[in-house]
Order: C-alpha cells, then structure tokens, then sequence
C-alpha cells in the first residue's frame, strides 16, 4: 500500500525526475539493480547491464555529489562486473555486505551452520530439475523460474535450510525465487547506514525498485522525509507513491539526467 492507502501508485511522470536535475544538492538516489536498471533474465548470470547504463549512473553520482547507491540482492563481486569498470556505493545480498562511499566495505561472515545448511541445500535442489542455486557467500538464492511447478518443493527446501541455519539467517522471497540471507541485513537499514554519512546525510532519499524486498527501503526513505517509486505495472501492493512501468523507462530517465547535467558542465 502507498501512502495513501492505494495500491500501486501514482504513474511518475518523466519530468518528475527535473526534481533532481533542478536541486541536485538535496537529493540522493538509492538504486536496486534486477527489474529495476536491468531486465528480469531467464536465469541469474543471463542479465546483461545495457550499453550507457554504467555511464548515465557514473553522470548522474557525479551529478549528485556522490550521493548514489545500489541497493541489491547481488553480491559487490557480480555487480562490478556487471558495470565494469565503475564501482559504485552498494549495499550487496540485501545490505549484508556494504561498500561505502570511499571504498571502505563492511561484510557479515557466514556461520558454520549456515555453511551446512547451503550444502544441504546445493544436494536438495540437485533432485529438482531445472532448479537453479545462486549461492552468494553469506546468502543463497534458490530460483524456480524454468521450473514453476517446484515452487512448493523449493519453499520447503528453503524452510529446512532456514531451521538448520539458526536465527542469525532468515528467508527472503523474490521474483520466482526464495533466498536465505543474514537476518539482520534489509534494505531499509543498508539505506539508514548510508544516509548516516557524508555524502547522504541530510539529503532527501529517493529509493527506486520493483520488489517485495525493497519495500523496507522505501519505508527507510519515506521515514527519512524522501520518495518511494516502485517499478512495474501498478498491480503490486506497494509503500512507493511513484510508479514506472519498466527498467527501459528507468534506463531512459537515468540517461536524460546524465544528458542534462553533461550539457551543463560543457
Ligand atoms: O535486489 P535486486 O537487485 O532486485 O536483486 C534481487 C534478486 O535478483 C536476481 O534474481 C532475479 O533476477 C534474475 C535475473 O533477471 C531472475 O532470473 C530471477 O527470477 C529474479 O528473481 C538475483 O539472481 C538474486 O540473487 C537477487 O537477490
């Protein structure tokens, strides 16, 4: 539900992104990458980062005095490579890991019961064909997209995994997915530790994404003052007030900032 109790949102217009060319010094943009930058793909390493995308978003932190991060279910390892050679702020497997403006990065280790309950995992999945284990380190995405049909088999996996990992691990569904990840991490708290220092701190946060796990980001930058935009149809039950239908109309945006504030600097 949005802030006023609908669901979906209000579609964001494109001119609505002139907030930010207009004062760039009063915002900070927060980013989830899957659905959001980048098309859902059939299988997790098919997505690709289309080209200027790596460029626009490196225009746009500039733009914003630094104060941009990703905000995602993936690994700093798999979206530098993604956006090769830009490394970006991020808060990687929903926040567990995080990389803060000037490099410095904070990770949460993996347990040995974690690590016995990914194995258990690896050899459970292995009997449903089709089924694809993403393992991360210190998270684990188990994906049903080419096999629909194992979805209550994979929630049952992932029930045990959860119990043999103990409480310092929760489960986390997705888009055709569920993931084991450590508790403590969310992307409401990822985006609370990056608004906490420079260049974030006393910006106003505008958090984009398409998934039940960014709703908590959406409610750290409404409490924090800022918007929420959700990408995707309008049918999802959403915090965000802004809509955009999808990451092409994302990519678009993204690169008519860019385009306005590297004509301002020629
Ligand atoms: O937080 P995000 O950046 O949105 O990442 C969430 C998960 O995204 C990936 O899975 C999703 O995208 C895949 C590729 O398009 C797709 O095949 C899958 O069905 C989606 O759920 C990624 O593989 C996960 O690790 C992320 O947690």
């Amino acid at each position: 539900m949005n802030g006023n109790g609908e669901r979906g949102g209000e579609a964001f217009s494109p001119s609505s992104f002139g907030a930010l060319a207009a004062n760039p010094e009063k915002w900070a943009l927060f980013l989830d990458i899957d659905g959001t930058l980048v098309d859902i793909a059939p299988t997790p390493d098919a997505v690709e980062a289309p080209a200027g995308l790596a460029a626009s978003l490196a225009v746009v932190m500039t733009g914003l005095g630094g104060a941009l991060a990703l905000v995602t279910g993936r690994g700093i390892g798999f979206v530098d490579r993604l956006f090769h050679p830009h490394c970006f702020p991020l808060a990687g497997l929903h926040g567990a890991e995080l990389r803060l403006p000037g490099g410095r990065t904070i990770a949460i280790e993996p347990s040995p019961a974690f690590l016995q309950a990914k194995a258990a995992l690896h050899a459970g999945a292995a009997s449903l064909p089709g089924v694809i284990v993403e393992d991360k380190g210190v998270a684990v995405a188990v994906h049903y997209r080419l096999a629909p049909h194992h979805r209550d088999s994979v929630e049952a996996l992932m029930r045990e995994a959860a119990v043999r990992a103990g409480p310092r691990w929760s489960l986390q569904s997705g888009k055709m997915l569920v993931e084991l990840k450590p508790a403590a991490a969310d992307k409401g708290e990822a985006l609370k530790s990056f608004m906490r220092g420079a260049p974030f701190a006393g910006r106003q946060p505008l958090a984009v994404g398409d998934d039940l796990t960014d709703e908590d980001m959406f409610a750290a930058a409404i409490a924090h003052g800022g918007r929420a935009i959700r990408i995707g149809d309008g049918n999802a039950r959403t915090l965000a007030a802004g809509r955009i239908g999808t990451p092409a109309h994302m990519r678009t945006l993204l690169a008519s900032l860019a385009d306005t504030w590297e004509r301002d600097r020629r």
